[in-house]
């Protein structure tokens, strides 16, 4: 079998770094990987830094990557994190942690949030913020959007507690908003400071005492004070038992403890990635008036919230800026065994990255792969259950595959399928900015410039 291809003019322990800072550094790292993956082929070997790893963006190789995971799958973790919970000998609820108590609360929640009969209970959780965020910006129309970051961290935080607490969430929300602005703004904080940390070891920054270090290290104090303090509070609400997932929580014998952790994992999971891939989406319907118009025309013909989250070019529009715009660019995870991925050898032990913006955009797996076509995504192609502009489905896996693949991707999913079909049912969308919007890497995929956004009552 083939030896996998290495980037060439490698330097001693650097590895390809410099080459990558001479092209814009860690914000273009998605496109110096998908050039590479141009010139050197859909599986190739480099190292930047302290991370070698095997790059792959194979349809097939990334499947049967997933296949070959075990039950207990391992990926890269994020060095700032890990610095923090050592110093701080944080315990996690899911995120950045192995082993049997992540096993534990992992195969507990996967009932509770995951399966799909949740969806009777997530899709009322998220309707009640749906709802009452069309209503605050019918009163920005005419106008650029205030404050996009703010409003949209809120909504994020918002459908999580509505879920936690339940049928009941209105009620206590006046009381809530307070203390869910706090946790907002500093998960929006923990974002800025960790994208600031990517571009110096997090340990250097840590043992210079470091601006970037010790804003990241007090953010995160903050959060998860203000997360186990905020579940405290959630817990003594008259109306949490009921069927809110906190009292399905309670219900399996979790412990306050287990369930604080697991909440503050649950808040800082979801508010990056759902943000920005409402973003990437608004941006795009915003440049599309005929999509607006079709989403629009569709969406009077159903009134529930469920018929709404369903709505097929709703979920297409989703699934078309997930592949488009993948918030995880890049999937790892360190192989068990020694295997065969696209023909190549691979040994036991080597971290695989999955390029999943570059999968994505591969002409083989999609037609008309750099268009934003959300009804490729419609069953009707040639060959039995084939899509109709989707060679590969498998090259798009932005909530990767597996067990240990996005816990939250039930909630994401309904949250935004039903706030795009919101949006588009009540409001017309143009876009303000002028320049171009690029794809940064910011930790995740994030829009070049703040998006700025004008809508217009239907
Ligand atoms: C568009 C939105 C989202 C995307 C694209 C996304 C994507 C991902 C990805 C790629 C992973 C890593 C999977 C892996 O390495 O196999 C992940 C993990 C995770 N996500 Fe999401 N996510 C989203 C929203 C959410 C939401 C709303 C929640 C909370 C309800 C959430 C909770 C989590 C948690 C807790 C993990 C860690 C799971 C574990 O390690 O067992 N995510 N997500």
């Amino acid at each position: 079998m083939a030896a996998v291809p290495r980037a060439r003019w490698e330097l001693p322990l650097v590895g390809s770094a410099l080459a990558l800072a001479w092209r814009g550094g860690p914000a273009r790292l998605h496109a110096f990987v998908h050039e590479r993956h141009r010139r050197l082929g859909a599986v190739f070997r480099q190292r930047l830094g302290p991370v070698e790893g095997v790059f792959v963006a194979d349809a097939g190789a990334m499947r049967a990557l997933f296949a070959l995971e075990g039950p207990r799958p391992r990926g890269m973790l994020p060095p700032a994190w890990l610095l923090y919970n050592g110093l701080r000998g944080a315990r996690r609820g899911l995120f950045f942690m192995d082993g049997e108590e992540w096993f534990q609360n992992r195969s507990i929640m996967n009932k509770l949030i995951l399966r799909t009969n949740n969806m009777e209970t997530i899709v009322p959780a998220c309707d009640i913020v749906v709802s009452d965020l069309i209503e605050r910006w019918r009163s920005s129309c005419g106008k650029e959007l205030p404050a996009l970051d703010d409003e949209l961290y809120l909504w994020s935080l918002e459908v999580m507690v509505s879920i936690l607490v339940g049928p009941k969430y209105r009620e206590h929300r006046a009381e809530l908003v307070p203390a869910m602005k706090h946790i907002s703004s500093v998960v929006r904080a923990i974002f800025e400071h960790t994208s600031r940390l990517s571009l110096l070891p997090p340990q250097l920054a840590y043992a210079l005492g470091l601006a970037p270090w010790k804003d990241f290290e007090a953010a995160v104090d903050e959060t998860l004070a203000s997360a186990n303090a905020f579940v405290e509070n959630l817990l003594s609400l008259r109306h949490v038992n009921g069927s809110g997932l906190l009292s399905r929580m309670l219900a399996e014998g979790l412990d306050l403890k287990t369930i604080q952790r697991i909440v503050a994992d649950f808040i800082l999971a979801a508010g990056d990635t759902t943000v920005y891939t409402l973003q990437w989406a608004l941006y795009e319907l915003a440049r599309n008036p005929q999509l607006q118009d079709e989403l629009y025309e569709q969406s009077l013909l159903v009134n529930s919230a469920k018929e709404l989250s369903e709505l097929p070019l709703a979920k297409w529009t989703l699934r078309e800026t997930l592949r488009l715009y993948p918030v995880a660019i890049f999937l790892s995870r360190y192989l068990p065994e020694e295997c065969e991925l696209a023909g190549y050898k691979i040994d036991a032990g080597t971290l695989v990255i999955l390029s999943l913006y570059t999968s994505g955009r591969d002409a083989k797996n999609f037609a008309e792969a750099e268009r934003f076509w959300p009804a490729r995504w419609a069953r009707g192609g040639a060959g039995a259950g084939a899509y109709a502009g989707v060679a590969a489905p498998f090259a798009s896996i932005p909530f990767a595959l597996g067990s240990r693949s996005c816990i939250g991707r039930r909630v994401a999913e309904a949250q935004l399928a039903l706030t795009i079909a919101q949006l588009m049912k009540n409001f017309r969308m143009e876009i303000v900015n002028t320049n171009p919007i690029e794809l940064t890497l910011r930790m995740i995929a994030v829009p070049s410039e703040p998006l700025q956004l004008k809508l217009t009552s239907r």
